[in-house]
């Protein structure tokens, strides 16, 4: 019931309650097609307060308004008493330049969206004088916020502001455009705002008509003339429930130039608009766009710009068919688990993030974050946890232990959990985890000893303590399958290579298909016709051969012990070298369990190799921070020779023909050093980097970080292996059943 006119600097404040009710006859709603806005004066009842919890508190009755004068144009309140009024000084007399807006925004989104536009906006302070028969009691620039009784007073009073008419709304999930992509960094779906109604107006004297949205990400308004867009849709994804409309004539604002190509295109406009999903009964629009060169500009910056719809009012997950889904990440180091909303077919919408790191370093730090804020950084888990079981445990127990997480009130209210699989052995596309499955994939513990096991003991958690959750097995080694015969096969007994399946698998492919997609949006191109170097250098590391957005080779072989050096691990050495390190090699380790058979020669190389025996850190910034120290400085120099062969190899192995290459994972996303060391020794390739832009943070999902103008590209890949899985899981129409 209130409205609410906060202060923005002062500690004053003013609210009232404004019953809006429209006295005169002809105001109809404009979901009424009779709809015929000519007035400025609306009558309203209105009980407002002043100067609200301070001392002074008080509260009067507003009644109609009306928008009058000019420089400056205000907007004035009668009020109840003779001799009260309150005025709202309009800060342009040019009603294109005032923005009101509602508050379509994440806070609304449980109720009734049609409520959101009882709240309304400006996007700065404003001038507001309040005056009784006997004096001034309130003239300051505060920040307005008006609470409405009636959506049909918000709305009316949004049309006078604007001198234009509400045609439709429609709401959507998210816009965005070239500019501003639709996820950021960490792929969270940002845009310029997300939950946003866009409406479409027309203005009641050239009739143009516009679209608006509050960028909600940017905190900006956002006005374009609906004639900026070309009505032939560039891509309409019915799965997706997505549009996006390109826009004629980029990057100009002349409000001529657009009404020339108007009568041009008047029908094919209106049938674009038509197919958005209105948030109205009988949307009316008719075509009638006459042009008039006295429209507004529309500033244009953006070639296209995309929308994707709500499928219904009501997005609160769980209500309307979305389900929570769960992606579970147990790497050698780390468990990363990210829980999203997503309905089926659609792309999931992030909700919270946690993760245990430093498993191989203990103690384990604890990262907790709820939608953008950080909730517990990096606190050191005071518990032993013996693995990534136990980090899963005590993630999930963060989770359901957040109260102010409404989407997981208890373990019921997640739908899916997706996990990931290093080792998926032939399978080419993720499983529904049945008795069937999980028993086919234990028998592949043996060949990714630092992850099956423990990714399967997640997965058994899962089935044991969320027993109406359905669990989905996603597959590192999936991504390969493309890989030709002639690279994937050992030069060994055909026989006994293909009885015991033993080939080249490859690894990491969960995070290879999200930086090629990604990568691929980056450079403006096809996936299918992105040829790339990519490395993911994390606790294990590999390199990827990408042709045409398909794996073509990649380091890590039948087990993720091949290639590159890990943490733990040695990569690739002369395999007889084993047998001259120890006598007992050949025997089961002591750490054999049930689930995981392992010869001392297997731990040795997985366990007791790598960055840990070299220097007795597996935490490689602390390596790439001490380079004056020999034996971070030897481990350093060897990961630069070893990642740069591959770079070599994988250049000739594609021809020459390649459009990057890609930094990702912990180290290639956060080590600028270790990737200017490594692109100064691949020069000769003709890779550059730009040292300034490679010392920036990475924020966005893809950086740059290469010299301009130089081909191919040096880029930087915050690689997102849980969205990877929930978006794969989310599309699958076979995982959401008949339900
Ligand atoms: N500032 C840093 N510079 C270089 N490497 C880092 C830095 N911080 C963390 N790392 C490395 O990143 C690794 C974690 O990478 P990540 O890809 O998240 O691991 P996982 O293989 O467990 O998925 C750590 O083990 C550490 O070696
Ligand atoms: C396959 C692999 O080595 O994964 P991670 O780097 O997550 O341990
Ligand atoms: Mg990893």
């Amino acid at each position: 019931m209130a409205t609410s006119w906060r202060s923005g600097s002062s500690s004053s404040f003013m609210s009232s309650a404004l019953s809006a009710q429209p006295s005169r006859g002809q105001q109809a709603s404009p979901v009424d097609s009779t709809f015929t806005p000519t007035s400025a004066a609306i009558s309203a009842l209105t009980a407002e307060k002043l100067f609200e919890r301070t001392p002074n508190e008080t509260t009067v009755y507003l009644g109609p308004w009306e928008i009058v004068g000019t420089n400056p144009r205000r907007l004035l309140w009668q009020c109840s008493y003779a001799g009260e009024v309150l005025e709202h000084f309009l800060p342009s007399d040019n009603p294109s330049e005032v923005f009101p807006y509602t508050l379509h925004a994440q806070h609304r989104r449980f109720g009734d969206p049609r409520e959101m536009e009882l709240y309304l906006t400006f996007l700065e302070p404003h001038r507001i004088r309040y005056i009784t028969s006997d004096s001034i009691v309130h003239d300051e620039y505060i920040e307005v916020k008006y609470e409405f009784t009636t959506i049909e007073g918000s709305i009316q009073l949004q049309s006078d502001i604007r001198r234009r008419d509400l045609v439709d709304w429609f709401d959507v999930d998210v816009v965005w455009s070239d500019r501003d992509r639709r996820t950021d960094s960490y792929g969270n779906v940002r845009g310029l705002g997300t939950i946003q109604r866009i409406k479409l107006w027309r203005d009641r004297y050239s009739t143009f008509h516009y679209l608006t949205f509050y960028a909600n990400h940017r905190r900006r308004w956002k006005e374009y003339l609906l004639d900026d867009f070309d009505t032939e849709l560039r891509q309409r994804d019915d799965r997706h429930r997505r549009l996006q409309l390109g826009v004629r004539g980029a990057r100009r604002g002349s409000a001529s130039e657009s009404s020339q190509s108007q009568s041009r295109n008047r029908e094919r406009r209106f049938s674009a608009t038509s197919i958005f999903r209105s948030g109205q009964r009988n949307p009316p629009v008719n075509g009638n766009t006459s042009s008039s060169s006295s429209a507004v500009q529309s500033a244009i910056d953006i070639r296209y710009l995309g929308i994707q719809f709500s499928r219904n009012a009501n997005i609160q997950a769980g209500t309307d068919g979305s389900k929570i889904i769960l992606s579970v990440n147990a790497g050698s180091s780390s468990v990363k688990v990210s829980v999203y909303s997503a309905e089926r077919g659609q792309s999931p919408i992030q909700i919270a993030e946690s993760q245990v790191s430093g498993l191989t370093a203990p103690p384990a730090l604890l990262k907790y974050i709820r939608g953008d804020k950080t909730i517990i950084e990096n606190h050191e888990v005071d518990e032993k946890l013996s693995g990534q079981r136990d980090a899963f445990s005590l993630i999930l127990d963060t989770l359901i232990g957040d109260h102010e997480l409404p989407d997981i009130k208890s373990k019921d209210d997640i739908g899916f959990i997706c996990h990931r699989i290093v080792h998926g052995g032939d399978y080419s596309r993720p499983q529904l985890i049945s008795d069937g499955t999980y028993h086919h994939l234990e028998n592949l513990n043996d060949l990714a000893p630092l992850h099956n096991a423990n990714s399967l003991g997640i997965v058994r958690l899962c089935i044991e303590k969320l027993p109406s959750t359905r669990n989905i097995a996603c597959f590192d080694s999936q991504f390969h399958s493309t890989i030709p015969e002639h690279i994937r096969t050992y030069p060994i007994n055909r026989d006994i290579a293909r009885s015991n399946r033993l080939r080249k698998y490859g690894f990491h492919g969960i995070s290879y298909s999200f930086i090629t997609r990604a990568t691929a949006e980056f450079l403006g191109k096809k996936r299918d016709d992105v040829n790339l170097i990519v490395l993911h250098l994390g606790s294990g590391a590999s390199a990827c051969a990408i042709k045409g957005g398909k794996s073509w080779d990649t380091s890590m072989g039948l087990t993720p012990l091949a290639g590159l050096p890990g943490a733990t691990r040695s990569g690739s050495v002369d395999p007889s070298l084993v047998f001259h390190y120890a006598s007992d090699v050949g025997k089961l380790s002591p750490a054999s369990t049930k689930e995981l058979h392992i010869s001392r020669a297997e731990e040795i190389l997985n366990k007791e190799a790598g960055w840990k025996a070299l220097t007795g850190t597996t935490n490689f910034g602390i390596i790439a921070g001490k380079p004056d120290d020999e034996k971070m400085r030897l481990a350093f120099d060897l990961f630069v020779d070893r990642i740069c062969g591959f770079i070599g190899s994988y250049f000739v192995t594609l021809r020459g023909q390649v459009d990057a290459l890609v930094f990702a994972g912990g180290i290639g996303e956060k080590s600028d050093r270790l990737r200017a060391a490594v692109v100064d020794q691949v020069g000769c390739l003709g890779f550059a980097i730009d040292e300034e832009a490679n010392k920036v943070k990475i924020e966005d999902v893809v950086q740059d970080v290469g010299k301009k103008g130089v081909s191919p590209r040096v880029l930087v890949c915050q690689t997102d292996e849980q969205y990877e899985m929930a978006r794969t899981c989310a599309e699958d129409e076979e995982f959401w059943g008949e339900g």
